[in-house]
Formats: structure tokens, sequence, C-alpha cells
């Protein structure tokens, strides 16, 4: 199936169609209402150094214009703002049908896709006239730099399997998912139909789906019988015009509010910030691929950057010879080291066999145990370990100098292998890079350039680890 999804003009003559075509960067309306206006109109609290400003390269963003002292309140918004499943028309009979065929339709959504469940929601308040949340939808971005709008050729110049994997996933469920909704809304009254009669295709989906991945936030719901609160997605108007850094100055926080027990939600100033300092918070501590997939952008040197392998005998074995360990057991091994494998969950039915280099840890834990336990042959030494002890790195040498070697070594091949399933080299890409290419293009190289250069710093760690090793084995 093809992986291409443009955004594409429908024939539809609604006042506000779910799809259009766009300039890049621009909003859903050519000038769209104040955004700062309406939060305060709704009795919310904006600073009033907060200013929204087109940024270099990061679109819109909030900018302080005077200097503010750390723990300053900044943006709080009260309870009925953001917009989440369930707001509004649950209390109201007026909408209850919409609502439950919206609920309908949010039930074939897989859980990892808990974006496009909410971009149900955003879909019908883009839909429907007079919706309370018109003025904040209308600031929302027109395109999404998000994969699944790349041209196809972009998607392949990707050339990390893991994410060509998690992108065609996602462009195959929007193109069933639009077909369900066809079958879903066909004989729907017009006053239950939860987009106003309109019809929405996989490109509105795919927008709905990206508009809340890259701005959505997970946050405290409404309070259980029990005292405990849910999770809740759900997107914050004008908060979510702050950037990402992992080196942010503000934070989100969530507040009960004394006079009626509603939770407020808020960003607070997390250190001084100083005059014309852009407001910036931590998306979370994610890869480039998770970076890419949900927000359409590739952090440079991210520290929590990692690639995924398959833990795969065959190719253990041979990463290990190439690693020059003379008869490596990873396709045959000793009944006791598969115990341990299995009690790794890398051997058995219902194993795990992805593993990752890079995030936390430098090597997964699963991974370097596995690797220490298959070539020792010292099966007394090896029961005199625990598991965790085994599974880490900071445990230097737990089974001795020449095991310990011949596994660092065996990732350090594993890396090569890695690096030569992509079909081009770090400096051809930079040159590329210098071309004029697309931004969809670019975005895929910088993508490239970031895993091929994670490799690279994994194996050369890895290596200085193994030159420290010898080095103190013959030292006198
Ligand atoms: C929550 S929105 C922030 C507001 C957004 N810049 C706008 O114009 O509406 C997240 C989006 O901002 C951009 N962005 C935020 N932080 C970024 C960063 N550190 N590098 C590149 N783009 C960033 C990306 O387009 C991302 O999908």
């Amino acid at each position: 199936m093809s992986t291409k999804m443009m955004l594409m003009a429908n024939s539809l003559t609604h006042v506000r169609p779910l799809t259009c075509a766009a300039a890049a960067g621009s909003r859903l309306v050519p000038q769209p209402p104040d955004l700062i206006k309406w939060v305060k109109s709704e009795g919310g609290f904006v600073h009033k150094s907060v200013q929204i400003a087109q940024g270099d390269s990061f679109g819109l963003g909030l900018v302080a214009s005077e200097d503010i002292p750390k723990g300053s309140d900044i943006i709080a918004l009260p309870q009925h703002i953001p917009l989440k499943i369930g707001s509004l028309e649950a209390e109201t009979s007026l909408d209850a049908g919409a609502h439950s065929a919206l609920i309908k339709l949010a039930q074939h959504v897989p859980e990892e896709l808990w974006a496009m469940k909410l971009g149900l929601k955003l879909l019908q308040e883009r839909a429907k006239k007079g919706s309370f949340w018109w003025p904040y939808i209308s600031n929302l971005p027109e395109t999404y730099t998000v994969p699944i709008f790349f041209p196809g050729e972009d998607i392949k110049n990707l050339q990390y399997a893991p994410l060509l994997y998690q992108v065609n996933k996602r462009c195959r469920f929007l193109l069933e998912f639009d077909k369900i909704l066809k079958h879903e809304l066909e004989n729907l009254k017009p006053d239950d139909h939860p987009f106003g009669g309109q019809h929405v295709d996989s490109s509105a989906l795919g927008w709905a789906m990206s508009a809340v991945s890259s701005r959505a936030f997970r946050l405290y719901g409404s309070k259980r019988p029990d005292g405990t609160r849910s999770n809740v997605p759900m997107m914050l108007p004008l908060i979510d015009m702050c950037n990402h850094s992992f080196d942010p100055n503000a934070e989100i926080v969530q507040e009960e509010e004394n006079r009626n027990r509603n939770m407020l939600v808020k960003v607070v100033a997390g250190r001084q910030i100083k005059q014309n300092d852009p407001f910036l918070l931590n998306y979370g501590c994610l890869s480039n691929d998770l970076f890419l997939l949900d927000y359409g952008f590739v952090i440079p040197s991210n520290p929590y950057d990692c690639i995924e392998l398959k833990y795969d005998a065959a190719l253990l074995d041979a990463a290990s010879m190439a690693a020059g360990v003379s008869s490596p057991k990873f396709s045959s091994p000793s009944p006791w080291q598969q115990q341990i494998l299995s009690h790794l969950n890398l051997d058995g039915q219902n194993s795990d066999l992805k593993v990752t280099l890079g995030g936390r840890e430098l090597v997964e834990g699963r991974l370097l145990a596995a690797l220490r336990v298959v070539l020792s042959n010292d099966e007394e030494t090896v029961q005199q370990h625990d598991l965790e002890a085994l599974k880490s790195l900071t445990v230097e040498v737990p089974l001795g100098t020449s095991t310990e070697v011949a596994a660092l070594r065996t990732i350090v091949a594993l890396c090569v292998i890695a690096l030569g399933h992509f079909p081009t080299k770090i400096m051809e890409d930079e040159s590329l890079l210098k071309q004029n290419v697309s931004p969809t293009t670019e975005l895929a190289l910088q993508f490239r350039i970031q895993k091929k250069s994670f490799i690279v710093d994994v194996m050369r760690d890895l290596s200085k680890r193994v030159k420290l090793l010898l080095a103190k084995e013959s030292a006198p």
C-alpha cells in the first residue's frame, strides 16, 4: 500500500471544510482571533509579559517581553478551556447522539494511537459552527511536518526500518479508519452525525492526529471515587504555543482551585526568565523517532536517542566472530544459558526480541546480560551473579575481562552491521543537505544523519571501554 498521503482539497462546500490546501507554516484561518485575549476572556490568567512571536525555525512560540522571576505564574487555564474527550457535550443532552457516535468511533482506535481518539473530538469541534474552541482551533497550524505527510520518496529517505515501520503503520491505520468512518456514519441521522454531516477522509484524520500528537499533554483528569485521578490527554490552548527544550525554563503544574475544587492547568517559571527569552517546556525525554513521528522535528545530538536491534542468534554469531570470538554459541546455547535467556525474555514462545542501544542505558540490560552469559563458558561464575548485576554496564567485568571485551566488541560489530543497513554515508547526506532540498527531504536527511552519528558515538564509547579494560589488565 502506498504510504504517501498528501493534504488535499476536498469538494465540500460547508463553511468549515475539514481539509484544504495550505501554505507551509500557515494557520487554519489567515487572521485567527487573538488567543491571549480569548484565554483571558474565559477567565484564564496570562502574565502581562507573554507574547506570541514567530521564531526563526520552530514556528510560533511564546516569548517574555520583560524579566520574570522564578516561580511566577505565566499562564493558568481554568478547567473548561482544555480540549479533551468528554468536555461540555457530555453534560448537555443536545449533542448526546453525536457524542456517543464519536465515542463509538474512538473505540476503533488502538490505545497506542491515543492522539487519534482526541483527534476525533478536535475534528468534531473544527466542523461545528459556533464551537466554543473555534478561537483556539483557528489558530492551529494547517499542516504538520510529521512523516505521514512526507512524499513517498522522503519516507524512503528516512532509511531506518523501525521508523519506516511506524510510519507505514500509521498511514495504513488512517486509510483503514477512513473506510470504517464511512461505514459507521452513512446511516446516521443528521443530528447524530459527529462531524455535522461532513465527510472526513484520511487526510483530515491525519491532520487531526498530528495536531494532537504534536500539541497535547497527558495530565490528571477528574477524580475517581477512590480519590485517584485518571490520566487524560488534553489540548491546552496558548500553553501549547511553547516550544520544546531539554533545558526548559518553564513547567506545567496542575493545581486544585480552592473556590470550586476545579483543576487549574498552569505554566510556571522554573527559573528566572530574561526579557526576549522564549518560554520553553520539556515535551519529554524522547528519541528522535518519537519526536519526528509525533512532533515533526529532530533534535541534533539528542541524549535520549536510541536504535532498535533484533536479538537474532545468527546475527549475533556473525557479529561475535567479526569481533574475534572463535566459536560463539548464540545459535546453540547450553541449557543453563538458555534458561537465563528465557529469564531475560530473549528465548521461548512469547519472547521480546526487540533490544535497544542508547536511551537511559548505553546498552539495554537484557542484551548486555545475554552477551555476557553466552560468551562466558563458566557456569559457576555466572551463577554467582544476580541478573540485575549482569544487566548493568556500571557493574564492570562481572564475568571477567575477556568475556567483557568479547561482549563489548560484539556490540561494536552489531553497530557496524547496523550502519551497513543505511544505503548512504553521513558525509554523502551532509553534502545532500547543502543542496537546495525540500523541507521534508531536509528532515529525513537530518533524521538519518543523527541516527548514524548516534551509532558511531555508541561504537566510540564501547571501543574506549574496551581499550581501558585491556590497559587495566596489562598494567603491572
Ligand atoms: C506544541 S507546538 C509549539 C508551537 C508551535 N511552534 C506553533 O507554531 O504552533 C509543537 C511544534 O512546535 C515545533 N517545535 C517545538 N519545539 C521545537 C524544537 N525544539 N525544534 C523544532 N521544532 C520545534 C514543532 O513544529 C512542533 O510540532
